[in-house]
């Protein structure tokens, strides 16, 4: 069996970025930027005052100091008319700061009888003028690639780009398995169960930028699974879901590998999601799940998430992990790098009791997965751990 970290490591290998689209900025948010996008103005475009107050010539006015107020500068309109050194200017937060002023008065510094004002404070060393091109300038740069926040977008919005160009969405085509499934809202059989886990990834694959196909669930039968596996043409990467194990009815590997299926890597030293099975199938990037819920989950969000990151342009990183303190003692780990179900808070992180791998409910609870290397020693409580937030 490899370790997770060269399973990743051939899963990577596997990912070549897709191609790119242009799309307008209303479209672009969680989007990965393909290409640099320029600036196409200076930010501000002139200076302008950073309070409401009085634009005044004068450096550094005294208290007591008086001035005669010609003009207004507001927001959207300039004062472009001369300013002598006892003149001042009204002028507004945003407006542009008229040639010859050197600092704005905050409008409380001042007391103001008809035109005239006031200087009734000392005046802090800050001129409240902010300088053209002070937040970026014109050709300035948002480098790719990068996935593009709301913040992203409210700076390429101000640097008049409508639209960029990003990685095309990842298509991913669910294929769950298995006799005993049935969809949610249909009524199960004696010995069916709801087939949940398309739904949980669909909505995991969503989350992070890929586009779902849900494919019809395929019974444990080769000739209804290759028909399924028919259906997968045109995604750029293929899960299946369960049948990944040793059991008779378990017919993922087989069934793939009569299509053609170039496998990487079979079984992964991790728990859960052991019998974790990667490769490429007619150019898709092929993953093979394990079927017990929290596994499935669990590797799609160790492999699945950073493959479509990938995939989309990212540099490819492992799930980022932070440190916390242990909570609690635990028991010592065997073999497998052990994903442990987990609270993380404030104090620090605490594993459930319960970790089998079928209990969609504890998962649901988690926001968290407490990273056990292979054969950790038995931990207690104050130590440092590594965790993936959920
Ligand atoms: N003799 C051995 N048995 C098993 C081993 C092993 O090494 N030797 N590995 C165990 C491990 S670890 C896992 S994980 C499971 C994985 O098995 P499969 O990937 O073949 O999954 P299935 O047998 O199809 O299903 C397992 C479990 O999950 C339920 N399931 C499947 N698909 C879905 C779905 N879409 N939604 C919800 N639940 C699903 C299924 O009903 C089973 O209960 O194998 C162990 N066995
Ligand atoms: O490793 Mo399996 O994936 O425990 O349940």
């Amino acid at each position: 069996m490899i370790t997770v970290a060269e399973a990743l490591e051939n899963v990577f290998k596997l990912c070549r970025p897709l191609g790119t689209e242009r799309v307008s900025l209303r479209e672009a948010v969680g989007r990965v930027l393909a290409e640099d996008a320029i600036a196409r103005r200076d930010q501000p475009p002139f200076a302008s005052s950073a309070m409401d107050g009085y634009g005044v010539r004068a450096d550094q006015p005294q208290i007591g100091d008086t001035f005669k107020v010609i003009g207004e500068s507001a927001a959207g309109h300039g004062y472009d008319g001369p300013i002598g050194e006892g003149d001042a200017v009204r002028i507004f937060t945003g407006a542009p700061v008229p040639k010859g002023v050197s600092r704005v008065i905050i409008q409380e510094d001042v007391r103001r009888e008809g035109d005239v004002i006031t200087v009734t404070a000392p005046l802090s060393e800050n001129r409240n003028i902010r300088p053209l091109g002070g937040d970026f300038k014109s050709g300035d740069r948002l480098t790719a690639p990068r996935r593009l926040s709301p913040q992203d977008i409210n700076l390429l919005a101000a640097m008049n780009i409508p639209e960029v160009t990003v990685s095309r969405r990842p298509v991913v085509a669910l294929i769950a398995t298995g006799d005993e499934l049935v969809m949610p809202g249909e009524t199960p059989g004696p010995s069916q169960i709801i087939a949940s886990n398309s739904f949980g990834l669909a909505a995991m694959i969503e989350t992070a930028g890929g586009i779902a196909r849900m494919l019809p669930i395929a019974p444990d039968d080769e000739e209804m699974l290759a028909s399924t596996f028919a259906m997968t043409e045109g995604a750029d990467v293929i899960v299946t879901i369960g049948g990944a194990s040793v059991g008779d009815h378990d017919l993922v590997g087989k069934v793939a590998g009569n299509l053609g299926l170039e496998r990487a890597f079979y079984k992964v030293a991790m728990r859960p999601g052991k019998p974790l099975m990667a490769g490429t199938l007619n150019e898709a990037v092929m993953l093979g799940l394990p079927g017990n819920p929290v596994s499935a989950m669990v590797t799609a969000q160790l492999f699945l998430l950073p493959a479509l990151a990938a995939l989309s342009g990212l540099p490819p990183t492992p799930a980022p992990r932070v440190k916390a303190l242990l909570l609690q003692d635990i028991s010592p780990n065997g073999p497998r790098e052990h994903y442990m179900r987990a609270i993380l808070s404030e104090e620090g992180v605490r594993p459930f009791d319960h970790q089998d791998s079928s209990l969609m409910s504890i998962l649901s609870q988690a926001n968290a997965l407490l990273v056990r290397p292979v054969q950790d020693p038995a931990r207690k409580a104050g130590e440092t751990v590594d965790v993936i937030r959920l």
